[in-house]
Parts: structure tokens; C-alpha cells; sequence
């Protein structure tokens, strides 16, 4: 691998859940090292499917996965590609499945094999380092929706991964939370890799936006310099960011 080859790259990738027409048509996509990518599409396009298949949860009737420049052929490989790209679910309840807080943040280090205390302090700076320090031992089912996705953006944090991939991280998210989100997210020094119909979020977090279309994941421009509509000081006039 050097410098230059991508964390992953998903290529000529078609799939169709049983029964219906194809949603991914040769669907060729990858993410460089560092990159911040944001993903578009309409609702249905097919881009959660594609993040599952991506890891390994959902396979696909054709195509392949590389990860780090090498073909993904077994389980085991999903693992690997797993513990270097971190998916944050769309759903929070998908991602946290222990009673506390911090069994779930600290599942993943002890099933990487770290010790039980190792895995504890893991847990427990994660947490700290997303201002949730005390919510250790909440009740995981009560916290509020945007705790919830803290929580799983830790769980995932833990691991330490070298690129995450956000799967409609704002759905749902009330102000302040969503701004503590741009916040942290622009604080990490890894790739992203973002699903999103949340224009605004995506222009403060990411660099590139590609938009899937037809199956098809296509790159669409610099989000910087890319005209889009959504609330703000411009109301519905197409602008450009910078203005
Ligand atoms: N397990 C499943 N079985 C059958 N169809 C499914 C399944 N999961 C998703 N679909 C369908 O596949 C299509 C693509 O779904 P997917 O969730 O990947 O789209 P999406 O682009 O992420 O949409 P959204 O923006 O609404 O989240 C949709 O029509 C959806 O109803």
C-alpha cells in the first residue's frame, strides 16, 4: 500500500434486494486516505445499502471490495476493513445494544483484544473527549435522541478508526447538537465519508460531495464552490460558499 492507494474502494458493485430491480448499477467509488467526502441522493437511491456492503453486511451480486488496495474475500477481511472504517449507523439503536453507556463505548476495544481495564479507559477519555464525561453508567435506552448519537459516535471513536463513515448523522438532531457535531467532526484528523441530505452540515464538514444517481455514485464538485439551496442568510437563492 502506499500513500496514494485508498482506504477502500468499492468497484463495478451492483446489488438488488431479492425480488426487485438492481439500486446499485456498477457502482465504482473510492476513498483516499484523509479525503471528506459527502454523499447525496434521494431517499431510496441505494446509499445506506451501499455503506453495508462496503462492511460487509449486505453482499453484493456483483463487484468487489478493496481495502487498502487489496481484495476483500472473507469475513476476516471485513473485520480489518470493519476496525479501520467506522460506521455510524442511521439509527442509534442499531449501534448500541448494552444496558450502559459504557459497556457499549467499550465493547469494541475489548473485542479488538484489549484488557478489560484497557478497554475501560478507552471508553471512558472517548466519552470525555465528546464532553460526555459522566455518562458512563446512564441507562443506554434513555438517553435523549441526540445523546444517543453522541454515544454511538463514541462507540465508534473507541476503535479508532482511520476513516468514518456517517450515515445521516443530523436525522433528527436539534440544533446544538448538530453544531457540537460539526464541531467534533472537524476536530478529528481522519477521512469522512458522510451520507447526508443536510447541505449546510455537509459544506462545514466535508471538501467533496458525489451524488448518487441511477446506481451510479458520481463525483459532483467541491462543496465549497458547489450552488445549493438551504435555510439561510441566502433563503432559497442559489449561492456559492465564500459569499
Ligand atoms: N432489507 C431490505 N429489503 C428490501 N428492500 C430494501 C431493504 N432495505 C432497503 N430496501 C429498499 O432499497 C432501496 C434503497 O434503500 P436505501 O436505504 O439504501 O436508500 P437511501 O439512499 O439510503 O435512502 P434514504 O435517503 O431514504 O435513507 C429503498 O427503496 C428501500 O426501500
Amino acid at each position: 500500500m502506499t500513500d496514494s492507494t485508498p482506504i477502500f474502494e468499492l468497484r463495478g458493485v451492483s446489488f438488488g434486494y431479492p425480488g426487485r430491480a438492481n439500486i446499485l448499477n456498477e457502482l465504482d467509488f473510492a476513498l483516499p486516505r484523509g479525503a471528506r467526502v459527502g454523499i447525496i441522493g434521494p431517499n431510496g437511491a441505494g446509499k445506506t445499502t451501499m455503506a453495508h456492503i462496503l462492511m460487509g453486511l449486505v453482499k453484493p451480486t456483483s463487484g468487489r471490495i478493496l481495502f487498502r488496495g487489496k481484495a476483500v474475500e472473507s469475513e476476516d477481511g471485513f473485520v480489518a476493513l470493519r476496525k479501520a472504517v467506522g460506521l455510524l449507523f442511521q439509527n442509534a439503536e442499531d449501534q448500541l445494544i448494552f444496558p450502559t453507556v459504557i459497556e457499549d463505548v467499550a465493547f469494541g476495544p475489548l473485542n479488538a483484544g484489549k484488557s478489560a481495564s484497557e478497554a475501560k479507559d478507552i471508553a471512558l477519555r472517548t466519552l470525555a473527549s465528546l464532553g460526555l464525561s459522566g455518562f458512563e453508567h446512564r441507562v443506554t435506552h434513555k438517553l435523549s435522541g441526540g445523546e444517543k448519537k453522541l454515544v454511538s459516535l463514541a462507540s465508534v471513536l473507541a476503535m479508532d478508526p482511520e476513516a468514518l463513515f456517517l450515515d445521516e448523522p443530523t436525522n433528527a438532531l436539534d440544533v446544538d447538537t448538530r453544531e457540537r457535531l460539526v464541531s467534533i467532526l472537524n476536530g478529528l484528523d481522519k477521512a469522512l465519508i458522510i451520507i447526508s441530505h443536510d447541505w449546510d452540515f455537509l459544506a462545514r464538514t466535508t471538501h467533496d460531495i458525489y451524488a448518487m444517481r441511477n446506481g451510479r455514485v458520481t463525483f459532483d464538485g467541491e462543496t465549497h464552490a458547489h450552488q445549493h439551496i438551504h435555510a439561510h442568510v441566502h433563503g432559497t437563492t442559489p449561492h456559492t460558499h465564500g459569499e
